[in-house]
Formats: C-alpha cells, structure tokens, sequence
C-alpha cells in the first residue's frame, strides 16, 4: 500500500506545490490525478519516488518509509515503484530490447549494471512483456523509429518488468493523439488488472481520468479537494477543483447578493 503522509513540497523559487497533501493507494486500484495546470499533480507523482525531494511529510510504500531512505536503499525500493513518463524517457539510440532490459538494472550489480550484462532469464522475460504490449518484431529498432504510441508501449514495458509493486504515470497521453491515447489507457489498464498493481495515475483528460479510474483524487493549488468514485465526480466536485475551491452554488449566491445589494443601493 502507498501511503502519502502530510507531504509538503516548497520548491527553491518559493512555490508551495503541495500543501500537506495526504492519500492512500491500495489493492490493485487505479486512482486519476486530475486538476489544473500548477495544481501540484506531477510535484506528488515525482515526490513519491522522490525524484522531486518532498520538502516534509512521509511517504510510506508497504513497510518502507521512501523519505527516509539513503540513496543506495533508494535505488533499490525505486525498483519497486514502475514510473511512466509523458514524454517517454527512452534511450533513442538504444534499441527497444535494450531500453525494456533497462527496467532490470536495479535488480543487478553495480559492475554488470554498468556492462549491461543481462542475463538469459532478463532477456526472455523481456521478449514476453514485448509481447504482451505488442511491440514483438520491433524488439531491434532503435526507439527513435517508432511513433509515439509505440514509445510509450516500451515505456510500460520497461516499467512492467521491473516487476513493481505500483504504477506511478505521469501524464502518458498528452505527447498522443486521441486514438492513441485510448489504446495507451487500454493496455496500461490491462497489464496493471492482469499484474494486480495499483496505478496512480496523473493525467489531464478528465474523460479518459474518470473512464479508467476506480477513484479520482482531485488538486487545487497543491490542496487535495475532491477525492471520490468516478461517477462522483459531478460539475460541483468539477467546480470546486477547476475553480478554486469555490462552488458553482457559493459563486451564484455571492453573485445575487451582490446584485441584490447593488439594486437596494440604486
Ligand atoms: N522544478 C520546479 N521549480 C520551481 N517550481 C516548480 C517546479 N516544478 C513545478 N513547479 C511549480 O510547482 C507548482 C506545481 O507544478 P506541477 O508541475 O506539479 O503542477 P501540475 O498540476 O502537474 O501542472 P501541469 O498539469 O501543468 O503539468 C507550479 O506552481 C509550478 O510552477
């Protein structure tokens, strides 16, 4: 289970990204991220691997405090979080093989990390995961030769072998058409159903947030707001994340007391 405990994110310019922001990921749920642009979404995704250093709080992955981690034991509880990224992080001048096998390298030793030296079982799991996100016969390209949908193919596989114990995904639609995108979800959903892992997910699209999620988690101004079942996520929950906290129906009636007292004072 994920557990994010009062965490606080001040960046060097002084941004308060996350406000003591605080949530739970368990069993194999998917759980959106959804807010507006500078709302904190991919501050919590990057702060929960910490390739963003939570400024405080806890963040807790099953018995393993990730905040109080050395970087060496980092490198090994990283392993268990799988991260996809929006605009991929391949490797472009290395094949598709090799960028999947790149999912192993926190299983293995510094020396053959370092030469890369994956052995036979690597190789063949990384055959099967090519399969299952249906890149087989692309196995060689370099990952500067496909498109887009296909590069975020190899971004879950590489994540999927690493055999994690959740999915962390940061917007992995937005650099896709919408047809693309669509098939992303479909696959990045299936995999994570058929792995029984949670996924939490940051994405923009609130259609596709709430066709795909078990549950939405809503931020404004690094606030948690809303946090509730896809078909919760009414226009009042829309309201109070895409508009500030404030409700259509606070907005309204602050907007006919004031036209009240402007007509009492005609
Ligand atoms: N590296 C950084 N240095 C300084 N401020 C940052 C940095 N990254 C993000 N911020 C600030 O932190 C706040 C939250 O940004 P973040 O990117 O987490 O939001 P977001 O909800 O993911 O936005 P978007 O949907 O536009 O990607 C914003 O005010 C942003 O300007």
């Amino acid at each position: 289970m994920l557990n994010v405990k009062d965490v606080e994110k001040v960046y060097d310019s002084g941004d308060r990204a996350l406000k003591g922001l605080s949530m739970e990921v368990s069993g194999n749920e998917i759980v959106s991220i959804i807010g507006p642009s500078g709302a904190g979404k991919s501050t919590l995704i990057r702060c929960i691997n910490r390739l963003t250093e939570p400024t405080s709080g806890e963040i807790w992955l099953d018995d393993t405090e990730m905040t109080g981690l050395s970087s060496k034991e980092l490198r090994k509880t990283r392993r268990d979080m799988g991260m996809i990224h929006q605009e991929f992080n391949l490797v472009e001048r290395l094949t598709v093989m090799e960028n999947v096998l790149s999912g192993r390298l926190g299983y293995m030793s510094t020396w053959d990390a370092f030469r890369r030296n994956f052995d036979s079982e690597d190789i063949a799991t990384a055959r099967e995961v090519l399969r299952r996100v249906g890149l087989e016969g692309v196995e060689n390209n370099r990952a500067d030769e496909l498109s887009g949908g296909q590069r975020q193919r190899v971004g879950i596989a590489r994540a999927v072998i690493q055999r994690p114990k959740i999915l962390l995904v940061d917007e992995p639609t937005s650099a896709l058409d919408p047809e693309t995108s669509v098939e992303v979800m479909d696959l990045l959903t299936e995999i994570a159903r058929e792995d029984d892992i949670p996924v939490l997910i940051n994405i923009h699209e609130v259609d596709l947030a709430t066709e795909y999620a078990d549950r939405v988690v809503g931020l404004s101004d690094g606030e948690l707001v809303f946090e509730g079942a896809a078909d919760e996520l009414d226009e009042r929950a829309k309201d109070v994340i895409y508009r500030g906290g404030e409700t259509r129906e606070e907005r309204d009636a602050a907007k006919a007391a004031a036209n009240r007292s402007a007509s009492a004072g005609e």
